[in-house]
């Protein structure tokens, strides 16, 4: 009867005459704000779900396609109480119908969605902008743990998606864990206990004036486990990863960018380091050390061949050294936090001594040819034995062969995924590869550990200290943390 201007007046009058005199307070946190999704939406209905689930009658079950698990979310114009710092607080998920749009650069759903919270007027002060700030804080916890990790490639070579950013990703499903990781229990846990001082470290780290960041650079021959050692990090602390193509980066400035649009808690990797960035190519301060190596200067910047003159040039189209070593501890890198950087590399000798100085990568990794602990853990993970299920005299056969045959742990997991139906074939066809390939290189002279001289692993080293040692005498460095970072390569 009434026209629809005069229904709308008296409706809006209502509301307010009602808001004036209501003790609440109410917030509407739609799905979609303008055009941009609201990303406070998704976190209330993540948070949301972690207490739904024990309350509500009626829940809405979700799984996302990154998701390993379900998430409850309240149903449709469903409501639940919630309490924070002893105020109660009143959520309702509101859903009604969009009208049908008749032209839209990017169509919305049909179901415009929200969640309303309605607080006292007199608490809203006390916890709107804490209980918020705490919602995020929560979801963010929430996604990590339900969500597999993501793992980030910025392959499409400096170009940028429709949201400005740099990097690609998709779920990372790496199954490596410390559990299954093939090396010296010891060592592990030491590696492990730096993580977990590193991940609970946010006051050291502010109480030092230091940037919450780490570095691990993984050395050792290919197939020894650097890469399943970083997915393994990724998956022991719930970090994403975000694996850096240094050749696919045309400047430093590029390299800054890239770095900016990390997020934190995130595992920044470049895979070998000395492969991606050429650190032979130098022109200034090289010379020849007695071994042949070759000592380089931190000022002598060139990396790319055939960049000219050897420095940044005013285009900026190459990627220096300095810009690496800024993108690792400069300025930038702090612009986010609880960052882990991991190098890895096949020729620890080949990486210039500015990248291998103590404080910048602040643990060196040496990841070794398989030995006798780690060839126990390859014998639980592939065929599930203890040590007290093989025999001991084959046991005691493989450690004295192991170290000799110089097997990495995925030759020896290959060799046990070939027979792993005939478990005994495999353990009796594994000891004969180490005790064939043992003697082999002996044969050949390659280790020479008996007659005084220097076996493998004593070489590689013996390179890395050479390298610290090249450095020493260009740069005066903390002889102290040298130190660490030698006993840890000793392991
Ligand atoms: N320490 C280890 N523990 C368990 N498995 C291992 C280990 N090392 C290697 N493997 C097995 O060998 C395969 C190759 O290892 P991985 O890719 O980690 O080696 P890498 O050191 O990164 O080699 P590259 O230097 O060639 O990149 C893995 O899929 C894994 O199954
Ligand atoms: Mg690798």
């Amino acid at each position: 009867i009434f026209p629809p201007e005069l229904r709308f007046a008296f409706l809006k009058f209502f509301n307010r005459i009602f808001h004036l005199f209501s003790s609440y307070c109410y917030f509407d946190i739609t799905e979609i704000d303008g055009v941009n999704t609201n990303e406070l939406y998704n976190a209330v209905q993540l948070y949301l779900s972690s207490s739904v689930s024990i309350a509500g009658n009626r829940l809405s079950l979700t799984r996302a396609v990154n998701s390993s698990s379900i998430t409850f979310g309240l149903s449709n114009n469903d409501s639940i109480v919630d309490t924070f710092n002893n105020v109660t607080v009143l959520w309702e998920h509101v859903v009604t119908q969009r009208q049908t749009q008749t032209f839209a650069w990017r169509p919305l759903p049909e179901e415009k969605r929200g969640f309303t919270l309605r607080i006292k007027k007199k608490d809203k002060t006390l916890i709107l902008t804490s209980y918020l700030d705490y919602i995020m804080e929560r979801a963010n916890e929430i996604r990590r743990k339900n969500q597999d990790r993501l793992l980030y490639t910025n392959s499409r070579g400096g170009s940028l998606d429709s949201r400005g950013h740099p990097w690609e990703s998709v779920p990372f499903k790496h199954p490596s864990t410390f559990e299954t990781l093939a090396m010296d229990p010891i060592k592990k846990q030491q590696i492990m206990d730096d993580l977990k001082d590193f991940a609970e470290g946010q006051m050291f780290y502010q109480k030092t004036g230091r940037a919450w960041k780490r570095g691990y650079l993984l050395y050792g021959p290919p197939g020894t486990g650097k890469s399943s050692m970083i997915a393994a990090m990724a998956n022991h602390l719930g970090y994403d990863i975000y694996d850096l193509e240094l050749t696919e980066v045309h400047s430093n400035s590029e390299l800054r960018k890239l770095l900016m649009k990390t997020s934190s808690k995130s595992i920044i990797v470049i895979e070998d380091i000395d492969c991606s960035i050429n650190l032979t190519n130098r022109k200034k301060n090289s010379s020849s050390c007695s071994n042949g190596t070759t000592q380089r200067s931190y000022y002598d910047m060139e990396t790319r061949p055939g960049s000219g003159s050897g420095e940044e040039s005013g285009n900026g189209n190459t990627i220096t050294l300095s810009g690496l070593l800024n993108f690792t501890d400069g300025l930038w890198s702090c612009c986010g936090s609880e960052r882990i950087f991991v190098f890895t590399t096949n020729h620890i000798e080949k990486l210039d001594p500015a990248l291998l100085r103590s404080g910048r990568m602040d643990m060196h990794i040496h990841m070794s040819y398989c030995d006798f602990p780690s060839l126990k853990i390859l014998l639980k993970n592939y065929l599930g034995y203890e040590e007290e299920d093989v025999d001991d005299d084959v046991l005691k056969e493989m450690e004295r062969v192991v170290e000799k045959a110089e097997m990495t742990p995925a030759d020896v997991s290959e060799a046990l995924i070939k027979n792993r139906r005939d478990k005994e074939k495999a353990v009796r066809e594994l000891l004969e590869d180490l005790k064939s390939r043992g003697e082999g290189i002996v044969k050949d002279g390659k280790l020479r550990g008996h007659n005084g001289n220097m076996t493998e692993l004593e070489i590689v080293e013996e390179e890395e200290k050479r390298a610290i040692d090249s450095q020493n005498e260009e740069e005066d460095t903390d002889e102290e943390e040298i130190e660490v970072v030698d006993n840890i390569c000793k392991d």
